[in-house]
C-alpha cells in the first residue's frame, strides 16, 4: 500500500485538515494519480520482486495482495475512494465529515472516478453505505454530483464527436453504468442483422438485432428464443399497475373514458390490460417487434374498439403522429427492450409535442439500476434533463424486495435494486 492509500485508512483521529487535507493535496500535486489503485501498486511491486528475489518481508501486505489478485475477474480498480469509503469509520464527528468531505472534493479535483468496481465487485457508494453514510447525506451525495458531472460531461464529449478514447474502452475499463431495461451492453458491435447470428449477447444491446431475434413466450415471461434474455418478466406486474394508474392521474382529466392514452411497448401486454380495465376512450400501443405483434393479434388486440395499433419502431410511428398534428394524449408510457439512455433523449423532444399540457409521462425505470449508485446518478440526470423541456419529473420508491425474481430461467438479472424510483413526469 502507497502513503496516500495509507493516509486514507485513517490511521489516526480526529479526522481535521492538517493530518489529512494538507497531506492529501501534496501527494496529488506531487503527481500520484487519483486513480492510483491497488491493483496498480501490486503489479509494480510484483515487478519489482521478480527484480530482486530476496525482499519478501512483508507478509499481511501480501496476504492482502493476494486477495485481491484472486478477484474472479481481474478487473477490479481499488481506487484510493474506495479505501477512503472503506475504512470510514461508523462514529464520524460532523467535524470530521466536513474534512472526509473535503478530501473526497480533493480526489475529484485531481480526477477520481466515481463508479470504479473494488477488488470485492463493489462501488464507492456501496461502501459508503456500508459504512453508516446515508443516502441523503453529504458524503453520498457528494458522489451522485460527481456521476452527474461526469456523465453529462460524457454526453458532450460524445456529442461533439470529441474522442479521447474509445466509446467501447470508457465503458469496459470505468464499469460505465449501463442505462437500459437489461443491464448489459452487446459484447461488441459486429451484428450483421441476419438471423443466423442475431441470437447472441447483442439482442439487449442493439435494436437491430433484437428486432430480428425469434422471441419466446413462456409462463411468465418474454424472453428472446436462444439465449434466454429476459425482455419482459412478470415480476413487474405491480410496478405495471402503479404505472397504468399514473397514465390516468393527469388533473385534467373528468373521468377515464375521456382519457386518450399511449403505451410505448407491449411486451406480455402487462400495462396494456390494466389501462383496458379503465377503458379510456382511445388506447393507442406501438410496438415493433413481429413475434409480439403477432401474438396481439393472436390474442384479439386488433379487434378492441378503443385500441389503435402503431406497427413499427416508436422512431417512425410517433413521428408520423406529430406531423398529423391530431392526436394529443393525457398519458404516455414507455418501456422498449435494447434502446439506450440516448434513446429517451430523442423521445423526449417527441414527447413533448405529444402529450396534453397536463399529461403525464412515465416509463419503466431501470436506468442505471444494476448498481445503487448508478440507479441514483441516472435519476437526478432524469431530473435535470426533463427540466430543459419545461417538466418536472417526480419519483414515488416503492419496495420491491418481495417482489423481485430469483432470474434463474433468464440469462441474467436486469434488476439490482431492492426499491424501485417510480417516475411521474409533468410540464411545471
Ligand atoms: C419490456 S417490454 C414491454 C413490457 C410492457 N410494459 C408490459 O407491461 O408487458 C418491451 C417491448 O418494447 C418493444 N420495443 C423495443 N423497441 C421498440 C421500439 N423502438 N419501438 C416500439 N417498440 C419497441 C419490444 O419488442 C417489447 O415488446
Amino acid at each position: 500500500m502507497s502513503e496516500l492509500h495509507h493516509l486514507l485508512t485513517f490511521p489516526k483521529r480526529p479526522i481535521n485538515e492538517k493530518s489529512y487535507v494538507v497531506p492529501l493535496t501534496e501527494f496529488l500535486k506531487a503527481g500520484i494519480p487519483a486513480t492510483y489503485t491497488l491493483e496498480q501498486i501490486i503489479a509494480f511491486e510484483k515487478s519489482n520482486s521478480n527484480n530482486n528475489t530476496n525482499e519478501k518481508e512483508e507478509s499481511d501486505e501480501k496476504e492482502k495482495n493476494e486477495e485481491i489478485e484472486n478477484d474472479d475477474d481481474n478487473n477490479s480498480n481499488t481506487t484510493p475512494l474506495h479505501i477512503l469509503a472503506r475504512s470510514l469509520p461508523k462514529d464520524l464527528t460532523s467535524e470530521e465529515t466536513d474534512i472526509v468531505l473535503k478530501l473526497m472534493n480533493v480526489l475529484f479535483e485531481y480526477g477520481a472516478g466515481w463508479n470504479f468496481l473494488d477488488y470485492e465487485n463493489k462501488t464507492v457508494g456501496d461502501l459508503l453505505l456500508l459504512n453508516g453514510q446515508s443516502k441523503d447525506g453529504p458524503l453520498y451525495q457528494r458522489l451522485v454530483e460527481a456521476g452527474v458531472g461526469a456523465e453529462l460531461l460524457l454526453r458532450k464529449i460524445d456529442d461533439n464527436n470529441i474522442q479521447f478514447l474509445d466509446d467501447y474502452d470508457i465503458e469496459k475499463e470505468e464499469g460505465h453504468c449501463l442505462v437500459d431495461h437489461a443491464e448489459e451492453i452487446a459484447n461488441d458491435n459486429t451484428s450483421d442483422n441476419s438471423n443466423e447470428n442475431t441470437d447472441n449477447d447483442a439482442t439487449a444491446g442493439d435494436q437491430m438485432t433484437y428486432l430480428n431475434t425469434e422471441l419466446e413466450y413462456t409462463k411468465d415471461s418474454l424472453v428472446t428464443k436462444n439465449n434466454r434474455d429476459g425482455v419482459m418478466m412478470e415480476w413487474e406486474d405491480q410496478i405495471m399497475k402503479l404505472a397504468a394508474d399514473t397514465l390516468f392521474s393527469s388533473p385534467a382529466l373528468e373521468a377515464n373514458n375521456d382519457a386518450i392514452v399511449l403505451n410505448i411497448g407491449f411486451g406480455m401486454g402487462i400495462i396494456d390490460t390494466y389501462i383496458q380495465t379503465k377503458a379510456p376512450k382511445l388506447h393507442y400501443i406501438c410496438e415493433a417487434h413481429p413475434d409480439v405483434l403477432a401474438k396481439m393479434r393472436k390474442d384479439g388486440w386488433y379487434d378492441k374498439p378503443n385500441v389503435v395499433i402503431l406497427e413499427g419502431r416508436w422512431q417512425d410511428t410517433l413521428n408520423r403522429l406529430l406531423d398529423q398534428g391530431d392526436v394529443f394524449f393525457d398519458g404516455i408510457y414507455y418501456d422498449t427492450f435494447s434502446e439506450h439512455y440516448q434513446d429517451m433523449l430523442d423521445l423526449y423532444d417527441v414527447i413533448v409535442g405529444l402529450i396534453k399540457p397536463e399529461g403525464i409521462f412515465s416509463f419503466f425505470n431501470g436506468l442505471g439500476a444494476d448498481r445503487e449508485i448508478c440507479y441514483d446518478v441516472y435519476k437526478k440526470i432524469v431530473e435535470i434533463d426533463v427540466a430543459t423541456y419545461g417538466m418536472k419529473c417526480e419519483f414515488t420508491t416503492v419496495d420491491i424486495t418481495k417482489i423481485l425474481p430469483n432470474w434463474q430461467n433468464v440469462k441474467r438479472s436486469y434488476y439490482n435494486c431492492n426499491y424501485y424510483y417510480h417516475p411521474c413526469i409533468s410540464f411545471i
